[in-house]
């Protein structure tokens, strides 16, 4: 399965907008635009690493808009989106991912159906670009008057994030360095790459005047909607003096088997957050076979998919978690169980169901082999 990474390019100054902060970090509905791009691409479980290209002036607002994602360390860029893009392509030559999404850090709307267009796109071309057909008929302008009519047929309107063969891309750019290009498809195209259109989005703008911004507000000023995501998992008994459950270590006379913790009520959890946004389950984001996750407390798993909820403007609203086993006994531990879940998701105890069942001794659970557990979350996610 090819590895897909995320360059991300944010170090322009914004002429167009004005203003004395970049418009990538300008506030959108209570977060950075910046923040809402990579909240976006973090939340897409197919992206294995993000990394921004920034302003060296801008680095405390990156850090900002940045904190508590899953992003590499940042890269400064150039004077021009080209050349940020071939410095940002140069800080992945360690990462060598197979494939590259471009995209502009002013662009707060790109949604996973894109990347996945864009990507899917990929297995038969060296590249693929979101674009949209224009529709109006065009013109060409000299000093506020019409000169002649443009013919509109077979043009598009390019968008990212844009998708490549990292390799050719990087070589493709090298050999472009000085030309003034605006796009990445027009470097792979100077190399004689192949570059497939894909269906973009109308919503997919890219934040360049005070306008777009003022529009893109518009966008959050409707109410917003609920979703539900569910989860579930299972891990078996394994030789040990206790078991952790929703982030509390309850002694037993064995323990439970697994990568990390093997906290099968928190990793059900995390699974229901992650669904609540459609953002994939916790295998894609923690992988077993990732050394770096053995042995590790779940609640990082769970505030990893909370992180993503907030990321989008959202937030984890209730959850609810079923403990399926015979043995150890969850009553005693509850309010320990939900405070600590209440703790990790940032919500009122109010807001956090811990329940336990048996299965009245059938099944691998009524034999004693393991503990199941499932959870539900309700999001709430802005229009
Ligand atoms: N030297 C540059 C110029 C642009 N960009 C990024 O490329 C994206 C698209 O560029 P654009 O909308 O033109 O941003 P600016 O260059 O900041 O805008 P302007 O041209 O109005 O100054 C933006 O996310 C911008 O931050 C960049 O990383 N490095
Ligand atoms: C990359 C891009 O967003 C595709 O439409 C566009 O070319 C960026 O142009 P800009 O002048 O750097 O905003």
């Amino acid at each position: 399965m090819s590895t897909i990474a995320a360059l991300v390019v944010a170090a322009g100054r914004g002429r167009r907008f004005g203003g004395d902060i970049p418009k990538q970090y300008q506030d959108l509905a209570g977060r950075c635009v910046l923040r809402h791009s990579l909240a976006r691409l973090a939340a897409d479980p197919t992206i294995a690493a993000i990394r921004v290209v920034i302003h060296p002036d801008d680095i405390d607002l990156y850090r900002a808009a940045a904190k508590g994602l899953p992003v590499l360390e940042p890269v400064f860029g150039g004077d021009t989106r080209q050349d940020s893009v071939r410095l940002g392509l140069e800080s992945l030559a360690e990462l060598a991912p197979d494939l590259v999404l471009v995209h502009d850090g002013a662009r707060p709307f790109a949604d996973s159906g894109i990347n996945a267009r864009v990507v899917a796109a990929l297995e038969d071309n060296d590249g693929a670009i979101p674009a949209i057909a224009v529709a109006d008929t065009l013109k060409r302008g000299h000093q506020g008057m019409v000169e002649t009519t443009v013919d509109r047929g077979g043009l598009w309107r390019a968008q990212t994030p844009q998708g490549f063969r990292y390799a050719p891309l990087l070589a493709a750019h090298k050999a472009v360095i000085g030309h003034e290009l605006t796009d990445d498809a027009a470097v792979a195209e100077h190399a004689g790459l192949r570059v497939a259109l894909v269906a973009g989005a109308e919503d997919n703008v890219k934040i360049t005047t005070a306008e777009d911004l003022r529009r893109a507000h518009a966008r959050f000023s409707g109410a917003g909607y609920a979703t539900v995501g569910n989860g579930f998992d299972v891990h078996r008994f394994a030789p040990g003096t206790g078991v952790w459950l929703c982030g509390v270590l309850i002694a037993h006379d064995q323990g439970l088997e697994g990568h990390s913790d093997a906290d099968v009520a928190l990793h059900a959890l995390t699974d229901a957050v992650l669904g609540a946004v459609s953002a994939g389950d916790i295998g894609a984001h923690f992988p077993p076979s990732d050394p770096q996750w053995r042995g590790v407390s779940s609640d990082r798993f769970l505030a990893h998919a909370a992180a993503l909820v907030a990321g989008l403007g959202g937030k984890v609203v209730h959850v609810d978690v079923t403990l399926i086993c015979e043995r150890p006994k969850v009553g005693p531990h509850r309010p320990a169980m939900r405070a600590r879940v209440a703790d990790i998701l940032g919500l009122p105890m109010d807001r956090v169901s811990v329940k336990a069942t048996t299965t009245e001794g059938l099944g691998f659970t009524g034999r004693r082999e393991g503990i199941a557990a499932q959870a539900t979350a309700s999001v709430w996610l802005p229009a």
